[in-house]
């Protein structure tokens, strides 16, 4: 038996087409969404992926900004940048590309970000009304996970699910995430003494560790869920923490690389994006 394919990138275009009505929708009310992109240095992985969510507004049809900056821009300076924009009226949205220069705090950067256009979901204090279950931005790798297994109806109540990886930006948030949703939520990491014997246990196994095969047949329990978070280029070619496979003869649905995830992660920024906007009605 082969998985099922979890197709994030089929499910990103049809909520695409549906943001793009959302926003003509707003248009019509004189509410254009606008997102704030800004890019310090000329990482060319940070290059590309921010091309990408360029070009996904510019086809929902939301205003998008880039805001290019050399990577010796001071951290008072890039501060000042976000400033404006917090006070800017036609973004909805600030999104302050990772990662940044190391001469910046990054913690200093995110909670400048107005927590009502961080659309990143990235702010403290849109990470503890997550934690609460407020309405707020919800992370968007977390939030397009739960959106994929929602829309394959994969049942989460009670189920275990395993993460590997505790990331503040993907690990941590999307265990809380399945958490709200009541799953049993178990979180392993590098240091994770028996780490095969844990994702064994796992009904949906969660994997965000950024190292390519990280995960194979073997450390699959037969019939679960496997969700692929990673983004690791080998060879100049795309590829996930999951050794796909081996994983899809042992795993009932699994997530492609390219084509799962990441395709869903820039939808839930431009669904953030829209939900900002719509304050403005
Ligand atoms: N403030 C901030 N917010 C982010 O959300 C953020 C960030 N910084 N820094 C970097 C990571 C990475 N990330 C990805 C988004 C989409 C794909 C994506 O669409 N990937 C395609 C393939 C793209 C390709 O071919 O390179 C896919 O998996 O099919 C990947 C990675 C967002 N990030």
């Amino acid at each position: 038996m082969t998985a099922l394919l979890l197709n994030g990138k089929e499910l990103a275009a049809k909520k695409r087409e549906q943001l793009k009505k959302d926003v003509e929708h707003l248009t019509t009310k004189n509410v254009v969404p606008g997102l704030a992109v800004i890019l310090v240095g000329e990482d060319p992985a940070s290059q590309t992926y921010v091309k990408a969510k360029q070009k996904a507004c510019e086809q929902a049809g939301i205003h998008s900004v880039l805001i290019k900056k050399s990577d010796t821009i001071t951290e008072e300076e890039l501060l000042a940048e976000i400033e404006l924009l917090n006070q800017d009226k036609s973004i909805d949205g600030i999104l302050v590309q990772l990662p940044i220069p190391k001469h910046i705090s990054e913690q200093a950067v995110i909670e400048k970000i107005a927590p009502e256009k961080d659309v990143d979901g990235f702010h403290p204090i849109n990470i503890g009304k997550m934690m609460t279950g407020e309405d707020t931005f919800l992370p968007c790798t977390p939030y397009g996970v739960v959106e994929m297994l929602k829309e394959a109806e994969i049942d989460l109540v009670g189920k275990h699910v395993v993460v590997v990886g505790r990331s503040n930006i993907v690990g941590k948030p999307v265990g809380q995430l399945l958490l709200n949703e009541h799953a049993t939520v178990t979180y392993c990491h590098s240091r994770t003494k028996n780490l095969r014997e844990m994702t064994n246990l796992a009904d949906i196994l969660i994997v965000a560790i950024g190292r390519p095969n990280f995960i194979n047949a073997e450390d699959v329990k037969p019939g679960a869920v496997v969700v692929d978070v990673g983004i690791n280029r080998v060879d100049g070619k795309l590829c996930g923490d999951v050794d796909f496979d081996s994983v899809k003869e042992k795993a009932s649905y699994l997530t492609p690389v390219p084509g799962g995830v990441g395709p869903m992660t820039i939808t839930m920024l431009l669904e953030n994006t829209v939900q900002s906007a719509r304050k403005r009605l």
